[in-house]
Protein backbone atom coordinates (compact mmCIF):
# COMPACT_ATOMS: atom_id res chain seq x y z
CA UNK A 1 0.00 0.00 0.00
CA UNK A 2 1.23 3.93 -0.70
CA UNK A 3 1.18 5.51 2.15
CA UNK A 4 -1.15 8.65 1.88
CA UNK A 5 1.24 12.16 2.23
CA UNK A 6 -1.18 14.11 5.02
CA UNK A 7 -4.37 15.86 3.40
CA UNK A 8 -4.08 19.28 1.52
CA UNK A 9 -5.76 22.09 3.63
CA UNK A 10 -7.82 24.93 2.06
CA UNK A 11 -5.87 27.71 -0.02
CA UNK A 12 -2.60 26.42 0.67
CA UNK A 13 -0.40 27.28 -1.95
CA UNK A 14 1.11 24.74 -4.24
CA UNK A 15 4.38 25.45 -2.47
CA UNK A 16 5.75 27.52 -0.11
CA UNK A 17 9.02 28.54 1.24
CA UNK A 18 9.45 30.59 4.09
CA UNK A 19 13.32 31.88 5.53
CA UNK A 20 14.70 28.90 3.56
CA UNK A 21 18.70 29.10 3.47
CA UNK A 22 20.60 26.55 1.84
CA UNK A 23 24.38 26.16 2.65
CA UNK A 24 26.33 23.07 1.41
CA UNK A 25 30.14 22.17 2.90
CA UNK A 26 32.85 21.57 -0.17
CA UNK A 27 35.90 20.37 1.90
CA UNK A 28 36.53 23.38 4.28
CA UNK A 29 34.51 25.90 2.74
CA UNK A 30 30.71 26.84 3.06
CA UNK A 31 29.18 27.74 -0.39
CA UNK A 32 26.03 29.57 0.43
CA UNK A 33 23.23 28.45 -2.94
CA UNK A 34 20.12 30.30 -1.05
CA UNK A 35 19.30 32.63 1.38
CA UNK A 36 16.17 33.68 3.24
CA UNK A 37 13.52 32.88 0.58
CA UNK A 38 10.35 33.56 1.19
CA UNK A 39 8.16 32.64 -1.85
CA UNK A 40 4.42 30.86 -2.57
CA UNK A 41 3.49 29.09 -6.17
CA UNK A 42 0.26 29.67 -6.36
CA UNK A 43 -1.87 26.79 -7.51
CA UNK A 44 -2.81 26.58 -10.91
CA UNK A 45 -0.46 29.34 -11.99
CA UNK A 46 2.89 28.85 -14.43
CA UNK A 47 5.98 30.39 -11.59
CA UNK A 48 8.90 31.24 -13.62
CA UNK A 49 12.28 31.09 -11.94
CA UNK A 50 14.82 32.99 -13.44
CA UNK A 51 18.47 34.15 -12.59
CA UNK A 52 22.34 33.50 -13.99
CA UNK A 53 24.23 30.67 -13.80
CA UNK A 54 24.76 29.87 -10.01
CA UNK A 55 22.14 32.06 -8.71
CA UNK A 56 20.34 29.01 -6.71
CA UNK A 57 17.87 28.11 -9.03
CA UNK A 58 18.40 24.66 -9.27
CA UNK A 59 19.02 24.10 -5.37
CA UNK A 60 15.76 25.64 -5.38
CA UNK A 61 13.71 22.77 -7.26
CA UNK A 62 15.97 20.31 -5.58
CA UNK A 63 14.23 22.04 -2.31
CA UNK A 64 10.90 21.46 -3.15
CA UNK A 65 11.01 18.05 -4.55
CA UNK A 66 12.90 16.95 -1.30
CA UNK A 67 16.21 16.01 -2.68
CA UNK A 68 17.89 18.30 -0.35
CA UNK A 69 16.83 19.78 2.67
CA UNK A 70 17.32 23.49 3.57
CA UNK A 71 19.53 24.22 5.93
CA UNK A 72 17.14 26.74 7.92
CA UNK A 73 13.82 27.83 6.71
CA UNK A 74 10.64 25.44 6.12
CA UNK A 75 9.55 23.76 2.44
CA UNK A 76 5.69 23.02 2.07
CA UNK A 77 4.47 21.36 -1.08
CA UNK A 78 0.22 21.67 -0.53
CA UNK A 79 0.60 22.77 2.72
CA UNK A 80 2.78 19.85 4.50
CA UNK A 81 6.21 20.73 6.16
CA UNK A 82 8.46 18.48 4.39
CA UNK A 83 10.45 18.60 7.27
CA UNK A 84 8.12 16.69 9.37
CA UNK A 85 7.89 14.02 6.73
CA UNK A 86 9.13 10.54 7.07
CA UNK A 87 11.02 8.31 3.86
CA UNK A 88 7.21 7.07 2.66
CA UNK A 89 5.49 9.77 3.14
CA UNK A 90 8.65 12.00 1.17
CA UNK A 91 8.05 9.13 -1.80
CA UNK A 92 4.31 9.33 -1.63
CA UNK A 93 4.84 12.94 -1.99
CA UNK A 94 7.23 13.11 -5.11
CA UNK A 95 4.39 11.41 -7.13
CA UNK A 96 2.57 14.22 -6.88
CA UNK A 97 5.60 15.98 -8.17
CA UNK A 98 6.34 15.79 -11.79
CA UNK A 99 9.80 16.23 -12.85
CA UNK A 100 11.08 17.51 -16.62
CA UNK A 101 14.86 17.49 -17.31
CA UNK A 102 16.90 19.40 -19.80
CA UNK A 103 18.84 16.10 -20.78
CA UNK A 104 15.56 14.48 -20.70
CA UNK A 105 16.66 11.67 -18.77
CA UNK A 106 15.02 8.95 -20.51
CA UNK A 107 15.66 5.41 -20.11
CA UNK A 108 17.57 4.38 -23.33
CA UNK A 109 17.16 0.15 -23.52
CA UNK A 110 13.25 1.03 -23.03
CA UNK A 111 10.86 2.26 -26.01
CA UNK A 112 8.92 5.21 -25.33
CA UNK A 113 6.07 3.40 -23.52
CA UNK A 114 8.08 1.44 -21.15
CA UNK A 115 9.22 4.80 -20.23
CA UNK A 116 6.36 6.32 -20.09
CA UNK A 117 5.42 3.38 -18.11
CA UNK A 118 8.16 3.57 -15.49
CA UNK A 119 6.82 5.49 -12.54
CA UNK A 120 3.30 3.68 -12.89
CA UNK A 121 5.48 -0.06 -12.63
CA UNK A 122 7.07 1.59 -9.27
CA UNK A 123 3.80 3.12 -8.23
CA UNK A 124 2.87 -0.45 -8.06
CA UNK A 125 -0.42 0.13 -11.11
CA UNK A 126 -1.51 -2.73 -12.50
CA UNK A 127 -0.81 -3.63 -15.91
CA UNK A 128 -4.18 -3.10 -17.60
CA UNK A 129 -4.22 0.52 -15.72
CA UNK A 130 -0.85 1.21 -16.98
CA UNK A 131 -1.88 0.60 -20.30
CA UNK A 132 -5.02 2.72 -20.26
CA UNK A 133 -2.62 5.69 -18.83
CA UNK A 134 0.23 5.15 -21.21
CA UNK A 135 -2.39 5.35 -24.45
CA UNK A 136 -3.82 8.32 -23.02
CA UNK A 137 -0.57 10.41 -21.92
CA UNK A 138 0.99 9.55 -25.51
CA UNK A 139 -2.33 11.14 -27.44
CA UNK A 140 -2.00 14.21 -25.33
CA UNK A 141 1.73 14.87 -26.09
CA UNK A 142 1.17 13.54 -29.75
CA UNK A 143 3.46 10.59 -29.45
CA UNK A 144 0.77 7.76 -30.28
CA UNK A 145 2.66 6.62 -33.49
CA UNK A 146 6.38 6.26 -31.68
CA UNK A 147 5.12 4.00 -28.68
CA UNK A 148 7.43 1.47 -29.66
CA UNK A 149 10.08 3.61 -30.47
CA UNK A 150 13.31 4.04 -28.41
CA UNK A 151 14.76 7.17 -27.22
CA UNK A 152 17.87 7.54 -29.66
CA UNK A 153 15.31 7.40 -33.04
CA UNK A 154 13.55 10.38 -31.83
CA UNK A 155 14.14 13.74 -32.21
CA UNK A 156 15.50 16.40 -29.45
CA UNK A 157 11.65 17.54 -28.81
CA UNK A 158 9.86 13.96 -29.28
CA UNK A 159 12.16 13.15 -26.41
CA UNK A 160 11.00 16.05 -23.86
CA UNK A 161 7.32 14.85 -25.13
CA UNK A 162 8.29 11.70 -23.93
CA UNK A 163 10.05 13.22 -20.73
CA UNK A 164 6.70 15.39 -19.77
CA UNK A 165 4.57 12.08 -20.65
CA UNK A 166 6.44 10.35 -17.65
CA UNK A 167 6.78 13.45 -15.28
CA UNK A 168 2.85 13.75 -16.11
CA UNK A 169 2.09 9.71 -15.22
CA UNK A 170 0.97 9.65 -11.96
CA UNK A 171 -1.21 12.97 -12.30
CA UNK A 172 1.08 14.98 -10.16
CA UNK A 173 0.09 18.40 -8.89
CA UNK A 174 2.41 20.30 -9.78
CA UNK A 175 5.69 19.98 -12.57
CA UNK A 176 9.24 21.30 -11.79
CA UNK A 177 10.72 21.92 -15.36
CA UNK A 178 14.64 22.13 -14.96
CA UNK A 179 15.63 24.02 -17.76
CA UNK A 180 13.19 21.85 -19.84
CA UNK A 181 14.03 23.61 -23.55
CA UNK A 182 17.82 24.61 -22.94
CA UNK A 183 18.63 21.75 -25.40
CA UNK A 184 16.43 22.57 -27.78
CA UNK A 185 16.66 24.70 -31.02
CA UNK A 186 14.03 27.77 -30.64
CA UNK A 187 11.11 25.70 -32.96
CA UNK A 188 11.15 22.74 -31.00
CA UNK A 189 11.54 25.02 -27.75
CA UNK A 190 8.17 26.87 -29.05
CA UNK A 191 6.52 23.59 -29.30
CA UNK A 192 7.21 22.21 -26.04
CA UNK A 193 6.29 25.15 -24.55
CA UNK A 194 3.12 24.65 -26.36
CA UNK A 195 2.88 21.60 -24.90
CA UNK A 196 3.51 22.84 -20.83
CA UNK A 197 1.01 25.02 -21.55
CA UNK A 198 -2.00 22.92 -22.05
CA UNK A 199 -0.32 20.85 -19.39
CA UNK A 200 -1.35 23.92 -16.99
CA UNK A 201 -4.39 24.96 -18.80
CA UNK A 202 -6.12 21.65 -20.18
CA UNK A 203 -4.64 19.57 -16.87
CA UNK A 204 -4.86 21.87 -14.23
CA UNK A 205 -1.54 21.30 -12.86
CA UNK A 206 0.91 24.21 -11.39
CA UNK A 207 4.12 24.47 -13.15
CA UNK A 208 7.55 25.53 -11.39
CA UNK A 209 9.87 26.41 -14.55
CA UNK A 210 13.55 27.15 -14.18
CA UNK A 211 15.37 28.58 -16.74
CA UNK A 212 17.69 31.33 -18.26
CA UNK A 213 15.74 32.18 -21.55
CA UNK A 214 13.60 34.73 -21.75
CA UNK A 215 11.23 33.09 -24.37
CA UNK A 216 9.89 30.61 -21.83
CA UNK A 217 9.25 33.21 -19.64
CA UNK A 218 7.33 35.40 -22.39
CA UNK A 219 5.37 32.63 -23.82
CA UNK A 220 4.96 30.44 -20.36
CA UNK A 221 4.78 32.32 -17.07
CA UNK A 222 2.39 34.07 -15.26
CA UNK A 223 4.38 35.18 -12.22
CA UNK A 224 8.22 35.29 -12.39
CA UNK A 225 10.97 35.51 -9.29
CA UNK A 226 14.35 36.69 -9.98
CA UNK A 227 17.27 35.09 -7.99
CA UNK A 228 20.42 36.66 -7.52
CA UNK A 229 23.71 35.34 -5.44
CA UNK A 230 21.09 33.08 -3.74
CA UNK A 231 18.34 36.10 -3.20
CA UNK A 232 15.17 36.79 -4.62
CA UNK A 233 15.67 39.99 -5.29
CA UNK A 234 12.03 40.98 -7.69
CA UNK A 235 9.37 38.80 -8.21
CA UNK A 236 5.11 39.48 -8.78
CA UNK A 237 3.07 38.96 -12.26
CA UNK A 238 5.25 38.18 -15.39
CA UNK A 239 4.07 41.82 -17.21
CA UNK A 240 5.33 43.37 -13.99
CA UNK A 241 8.56 42.20 -13.82
CA UNK A 242 9.72 42.38 -17.11
CA UNK A 243 7.72 45.67 -17.94
CA UNK A 244 9.28 47.35 -14.98
CA UNK A 245 12.25 45.80 -13.58
CA UNK A 246 12.86 47.12 -10.12
CA UNK A 247 16.34 45.39 -9.91
CA UNK A 248 19.39 45.18 -12.19
CA UNK A 249 19.60 41.55 -12.33
CA UNK A 250 16.20 41.45 -13.79
CA UNK A 251 17.25 44.59 -16.19
CA UNK A 252 20.47 43.24 -17.62
CA UNK A 253 18.24 39.53 -18.02
CA UNK A 254 15.12 40.84 -20.14
CA UNK A 255 17.42 44.06 -22.10
CA UNK A 256 19.39 41.28 -23.02
CA UNK A 257 16.75 39.40 -25.05
CA UNK A 258 13.98 41.80 -25.50
CA UNK A 259 14.95 44.05 -27.52
CA UNK A 260 12.44 46.86 -26.21
CA UNK A 261 14.94 49.72 -24.95
CA UNK A 262 17.50 50.94 -26.45
CA UNK A 263 20.96 50.20 -24.87
CA UNK A 264 24.05 52.66 -24.40
CA UNK A 265 25.07 52.66 -27.82
CA UNK A 266 21.46 53.13 -28.95
CA UNK A 267 21.20 56.08 -27.17
CA UNK A 268 24.33 57.83 -27.78
CA UNK A 269 22.85 57.24 -31.65
CA UNK A 270 19.54 58.90 -31.03
CA UNK A 271 21.29 61.91 -29.10
CA UNK A 272 23.12 62.51 -32.33
CA UNK A 273 20.21 62.23 -34.54
CA UNK A 274 17.21 63.68 -32.84
CA UNK A 275 16.39 66.29 -30.47
CA UNK A 276 14.67 66.67 -27.60
CA UNK A 277 13.84 64.75 -24.08
CA UNK A 278 14.57 61.35 -24.50
CA UNK A 279 12.06 59.08 -22.59
CA UNK A 280 10.93 55.32 -23.03
CA UNK A 281 7.64 54.38 -21.78
CA UNK A 282 6.38 50.85 -21.10
CA UNK A 283 2.66 51.09 -21.94
CA UNK A 284 -0.07 49.48 -19.49
CA UNK A 285 -3.07 51.37 -20.97
CA UNK A 286 -2.58 51.84 -24.44
CA UNK A 287 -6.05 53.47 -25.04
CA UNK A 288 -5.10 55.81 -22.46
CA UNK A 289 -1.73 56.13 -24.25
CA UNK A 290 -3.31 57.32 -27.57
CA UNK A 291 -5.36 59.53 -26.40
CA UNK A 292 -2.10 61.42 -24.43
CA UNK A 293 0.19 60.96 -27.63
CA UNK A 294 -2.90 62.39 -29.42
CA UNK A 295 -3.32 65.89 -26.98
CA UNK A 296 0.36 66.63 -27.24
CA UNK A 297 0.11 68.57 -30.57
CA UNK A 298 -2.42 70.98 -29.60
CA UNK A 299 -0.34 71.53 -26.31
CA UNK A 300 2.78 72.43 -28.75
CA UNK A 301 4.80 69.52 -27.65
CA UNK A 302 5.61 67.01 -30.90
CA UNK A 303 6.48 63.76 -29.94
CA UNK A 304 8.47 61.57 -31.84
CA UNK A 305 8.75 57.34 -31.69
CA UNK A 306 12.50 56.75 -32.22
CA UNK A 307 12.69 52.87 -31.11
CA UNK A 308 10.18 51.01 -30.09
CA UNK A 309 9.23 46.92 -29.55
CA UNK A 310 6.24 44.71 -28.68
CA UNK A 311 6.80 41.46 -27.12
CA UNK A 312 3.41 39.17 -26.40
CA UNK A 313 3.15 37.83 -23.14
CA UNK A 314 0.82 34.86 -21.77
CA UNK A 315 -1.89 37.31 -21.00
CA UNK A 316 -1.20 40.82 -22.66
CA UNK A 317 1.65 42.52 -24.74
CA UNK A 318 4.63 44.07 -23.21
CA UNK A 319 5.03 46.92 -25.35
CA UNK A 320 7.57 49.63 -24.63
CA UNK A 321 8.39 52.74 -26.68
CA UNK A 322 10.67 55.27 -27.02
CA UNK A 323 9.70 58.77 -27.30
CA UNK A 324 11.83 62.25 -28.21
CA UNK A 325 9.52 65.09 -26.99
CA UNK A 326 10.23 68.18 -28.30
CA UNK A 327 8.58 71.67 -27.53
CA UNK A 328 8.42 74.00 -24.15
CA UNK A 329 10.16 72.36 -20.80
CA UNK A 330 7.17 72.93 -18.93
CA UNK A 331 4.55 71.33 -21.32
CA UNK A 332 6.74 68.16 -21.69
CA UNK A 333 6.76 67.48 -18.04
CA UNK A 334 2.91 68.30 -18.03
CA UNK A 335 3.03 65.54 -20.91
CA UNK A 336 5.14 63.24 -19.24
CA UNK A 337 3.44 63.05 -16.04
CA UNK A 338 -0.20 62.80 -18.17
CA UNK A 339 2.11 59.56 -19.62
CA UNK A 340 3.23 57.92 -16.30
CA UNK A 341 -0.71 57.49 -15.86
CA UNK A 342 -0.97 55.16 -18.21
CA UNK A 343 2.52 54.05 -18.50
CA UNK A 344 5.78 52.97 -16.47
CA UNK A 345 7.97 56.26 -17.67
CA UNK A 346 11.96 56.52 -17.73
CA UNK A 347 13.34 59.39 -18.88
CA UNK A 348 16.96 57.83 -20.57
CA UNK A 349 20.19 59.07 -19.04
CA UNK A 350 23.11 60.87 -21.25
CA UNK A 351 25.11 57.52 -22.95
CA UNK A 352 28.16 57.52 -20.68
CA UNK A 353 30.41 54.73 -22.68
N1 LIG B 1 25.85 19.78 -4.05
C1 LIG B 1 26.50 20.95 -4.02
N2 LIG B 1 27.66 21.05 -3.34
C2 LIG B 1 28.32 22.22 -3.26
N3 LIG B 1 27.93 23.37 -3.85
C3 LIG B 1 26.78 23.32 -4.56
C4 LIG B 1 26.01 22.12 -4.69
N4 LIG B 1 24.91 22.38 -5.46
C5 LIG B 1 25.00 23.69 -5.80
N5 LIG B 1 26.11 24.25 -5.26
C6 LIG B 1 26.54 25.65 -5.39
O1 LIG B 1 25.42 26.47 -5.07
C7 LIG B 1 25.35 27.59 -5.94
C8 LIG B 1 24.00 27.60 -6.69
O2 LIG B 1 23.98 26.49 -7.58
P1 LIG B 1 22.70 26.13 -8.49
O3 LIG B 1 23.08 24.93 -9.31
O4 LIG B 1 21.52 26.02 -7.62
O5 LIG B 1 22.59 27.42 -9.41
P2 LIG B 1 21.78 27.62 -10.78
O6 LIG B 1 21.19 28.97 -10.71
O7 LIG B 1 20.87 26.45 -10.99
O8 LIG B 1 22.95 27.60 -11.85
P3 LIG B 1 22.92 27.08 -13.40
O9 LIG B 1 22.00 27.99 -14.14
O10 LIG B 1 24.36 27.23 -13.82
O11 LIG B 1 22.48 25.65 -13.35
C9 LIG B 1 26.56 27.49 -6.86
O12 LIG B 1 27.60 28.27 -6.30
C10 LIG B 1 26.90 26.03 -6.82
O13 LIG B 1 28.27 25.82 -7.08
Amino acid sequence: MTPTPPARPENAPAVRLRGVSKTFVRGKKNVTALQEIDLDVATGRVLAVIGFSGAGKSTLVRLINALETPTTGSVEVDGVDLAGLGAKQIRALRARIGMVFQQFNLIRSRTVYANVAYPLEVAGWDKDKQEARVTELLHFVGLTEKAWAYPDELSGGQKQRVGIARALATNPEILLADESTSALDPDTTKDVLALLRRVNDELGVTIVVITHEMDVVRELADDVVVLEHGRVVESGPTEQVLGAPTSSATRRLVDATLRNVPDAREIARLRERVSGRLVTATVHDSAGFGRVLASTGARGVEPEIVHGGLTPLKEANLTTLTLALRGDDVTVTQVLTDLAQVATVHELEEATA
